[in-house]
Parts: structure tokens; sequence; C-alpha cells
């Protein structure tokens, strides 16, 4: 994408979609390190990204929009192939979690991370945990991605035709912490650019998640509360049942 490509397609207030460059006001120690481009995935409208494309970046996008709806198109059916694993672990039908979420947006997002001269103060991605259910991560040759395990950063080395699965929150909060969420970060380096595709698997956004959280929510209110209130990091899920708290001690008040 050219500069002018980046400002036409840029992410406009209160929309998720569209181009940006890392949320630098979200952020407090480290400085942000990368630029993303964000759109959405819906099954009831699979020819909807070819369409985004044009109208956010040109018709010369086209190919490049026919590209990535197919890639999204098959992600979420193997997203949908590993909810039936994990609801056959847990015990539960195997189609369970692929009807709870076959008919949500997935979120897909391209991200590049330049070349940083001083690597030591800037973060790609800082920590966190995904806010949705289930994420299809694919990277390139050049290492960044890294898990928290054990109090320890972990690397997680780029191997050709691996795709990386994450649990993110929302998975976590429907199985009762049974599933945890795994908190990860993306480092930059000094000399090659990196680029990632993140596809996260989110439920319908008036899909109400229980049990974890006292008195449901759907995933439009954790999606709001990520989007507009806190940033997703590691304690996401603790902060979002207080928030959802204080809201309902609020409306008792009322
Ligand atoms: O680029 C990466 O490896 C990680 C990206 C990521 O964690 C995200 O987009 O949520
Ligand atoms: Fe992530």
């Amino acid at each position: 994408m050219t500069l002018s490509d980046k400002l036409r397609a840029g992410k406009k207030p209160n929309s998720p979609w569209g181009h940006s460059i890392a949320h630098d006001d979200r952020f407090s120690l480290k400085l942000p390190w990368k630029e993303t481009f964000t759109f959405g995935y819906h099954e009831s409208s699979p020819d909807s990204v070819v369409p985004f494309f044009e109208s956010t970046l040109g018709m010369d996008f086209e190919p490049a929009g026919k590209v990535h709806q197919k890639y999204c198109e098959e992600m979420k059916r193997l997203a949908l192939s590993i909810t039936e694993v994990l609801a056959i672990s847990l015990g539960l039908d195997r189609s369970y979690y692929r009807e709870f979420f076959e008919d949500g947006c997935s979120i897909m997002r391209c991200n590049s991370y330049p070349p940083c001269q001083e690597p030591s103060l800037v973060l790609g991605t800082g920590p966190h945990c995904d806010p949705a259910a289930l994420t299809i991560l694919h990277q390139d040759q050049v290492e960044g991605l890294e898990v928290f395990v054990n109090d320890k950063w972990y690397k997680v080395r780029p191997r050709t035709h691996a795709l990386v699965i994450n649990i993110g929150d929302t998975f976590t909060a429907l199985t009762n912490g049974r599933y945890k969420s795994c908190p990860h970060r993306a480092v930059v380096n000094r000399h090659r650019e990196r680029r990632s595709l993140t596809i996260f698997l989110c439920p319908r956004e008036a899909r109400v998640i229980a049990p974890e959280v006292p008195g449901f929510f759907t995933w439009s209110d954790l999606l709001r509360f990520t989007q507009k209130h806190y940033r997703a990091d590691q304690s996401t899920l603790p902060k979002f049942k207080g928030w959802l708290l204080s809201l309902q001690d609020r409306n008792l008040d009322c």
C-alpha cells in the first residue's frame, strides 16, 4: 500500500475497519510500532471483502481483496473445525461451539511491523490476551511473536506452513476458565519488516456469553469494553468483570 492508499483507507472514528497506525493513545509505556489493516468477514455476506477492498483502497485492490476473502473463508472453516475438537475435549456435543460461532462476524487483521532503529524502546504489539474466542495467526519468516508462560516470555519461532492458534478471553469465559487465554506480544527488530495475519473467531454481537462473568454479557459488551474503555491486555477479563459489576451497581442505585 502506498501512503495515499493508507490515508484513503484510514479507520474512521467509531469504525473498527480500515487502516491504522498503532493506537499510541492507548499505550503508556512503550510506543507501539506497527500498522494494521482491519476488516470483517461474515458468512452471511461472504463476498463482502472484495467490495470493502475496492471501496476503501480502490479498484486496483480487487485481486488482493479476492485473496483475502478466500483466506477468511478457509480460516473460518478451520476455526469452526477447531471448535469441534475443543467441544469434544470438554465432553460436549461436537457441534456445540460450531453452532455458537457460526453466525458471528470474524475480525481479520493484517499487521505490518516496520524495522525500528531502537527496537528496545518500542513494542510491535504490547502484551495482551485476544478478547475474541479463537485466533488463527499466520506469521512470515521474521521472528517477533512471544508468549508468556510461567513468568517468562518465549519466542514462537516461525515455521513454514504452520499456523499459530490462540485461545482468547471469550473462550476462557465460555469454558469457565478451563481453557485459558494466552498472553502474548510481538517485538520488532532493527533490520526487517515483519508481517502477520490474524483472524479472530467472534460470536454474533448479541450472543450471550455465560457463565464466567456474573450477570451474563454479550460479545458486543466485551468488544465495546476493549475498544472504548480498556486496551486488551493480560487483565482484560478481570477488569471487564469489575466494569460489568460497577454498571450493575449503578443500575441498582438508579
Ligand atoms: O503479529 C503478531 O504476531 C501478533 C499480533 C496479535 O497478537 C494480534 O493482532 O492480536
Ligand atoms: Fe493478539
